[in-house]
């Protein structure tokens, strides 16, 4: 089976407001993706139609070419983890794994045993009794350990803490490399976990303003720094983000991939260039509005 995602024009309209909108994407299968927008951007409803978890107003989706809506070969092979509600939820962790197991194909109890252990989690505790740290623990794990070829993960690891959110990392990577498939993890913590991701995609007020290797990504901007009135030279014509002052020197990010003529010109006029990060980028394109479109 293949398992390419391609999303044609998709438009998901909710009353009013339009939450994603002329969304065109090609994911091609086996690559650990990064879905990355501020607070309301879309990326829940992003990932919930390509989980099939509703329609899109307009537009289409396939994934190897089938249309995964109520499809359930595809759906079994499609695992969407987000953050849950088991206020409600009497089954322990085991009972869930067993569960799950039934409708996912490729789901490994040893791996998931592995996770319980590593990740200190109480196996027969009801998982309404958790702490909803440790409810996002049993979230990702089942996750995981469904090992599906399409494994989604909506921010559903942002109520563990820091130490647990650095073993879900470590797990993610591992078992990628084990057994490669598509990761698509949503997230607004860009800093820790850019290392993961092979591709970015930035959604931005419902529209993708950036789709591109993480390296190349990088690349988009930098900072540059030197007295004011050169740095001010050297950026015209340049798109400009927040200046920050330090007595007669001045670091100003550019929104801006230099070339070497830009090099050069920089060198003449004793500023220093460097690079910037995911976030730094993140950041910049997403403070104003989508107007860095490209
Ligand atoms: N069920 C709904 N009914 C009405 N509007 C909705 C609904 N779900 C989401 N929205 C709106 O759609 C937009 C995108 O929301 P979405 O939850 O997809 O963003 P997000 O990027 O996942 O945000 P966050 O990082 O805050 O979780 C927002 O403006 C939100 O208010």
């Amino acid at each position: 089976m293949n398992f390419d995602i391609s999303m044609e024009e998709v438009n998901v309209t909710y009353r009013k407001s339009e939450a994603l909108k002329d969304i065109d994407l090609i994911l091609p299968a086996a690559k650990i993706y990064g879905l990355i927008g501020r607070n309301g951007a879309g990326k829940s409803t992003l990932l919930s139609v390509l989980a099939s978890f509703r329609r899109p107003t307009s537009g289409n989706i396939t994934i190897g070419g089938a249309d995964p809506y109520e499809n359930e070969i595809l759906m079994s092979h499609i695992s969407f983890s987000y953050e849950k509600d088991y206020s409600e939820e009497t089954r322990s962790i085991r009972a869930m794994m067993k569960s799950t197991k039934k409708f996912r194909p490729y789901f490994d109890t040893t791996y998931a045993e592995e996770l319980v252990e590593r990740f200190g989690l109480p196996a027969k505790k009801p998982m309404k009794k958790l702490s909803k740290g440790m409810q996002s623990i049993a979230t990702v794990i089942i996750g995981l350990a469904s090992r599906a070829p399409i494994t989604i993960f909506d921010e559903s690891y942002s109520g563990m803490d820091a130490p647990a959110r650095e073993i879900f990392y470590e797990e993610i990577l591992k078992d990628f490399e084990r057994h490669p498939r598509t990761f698509i993890l949503s997230t607004h913590l860009v800093s820790e976990m850019d290392h993961l991701f092979e591709e970015v995609i930035f959604l931005h007020e419902g529209k993708v303003i950036l789709r591109d290797s993480t390296d190349h990504a990088i690349e988009r901007g930098v900072f540059v720094t030197g007295r004011k009135e050169n740095v001010h030279q050297w950026m015209e014509g340049k798109h400009a983000g927040e200046e920050k002052r330090y007595g007669p020197t001045v670091t100003t990010f550019a929104l801006h991939t230099p070339s070497q003529e830009d090099k050069k010109h920089a060198a003449q006029l004793g500023l220093e260039l460097s690079s910037a990060s995911l976030q730094d980028l993140f950041i910049h394109m997403t403070k104003e509005g989508p107007s860095h479109e490209q």
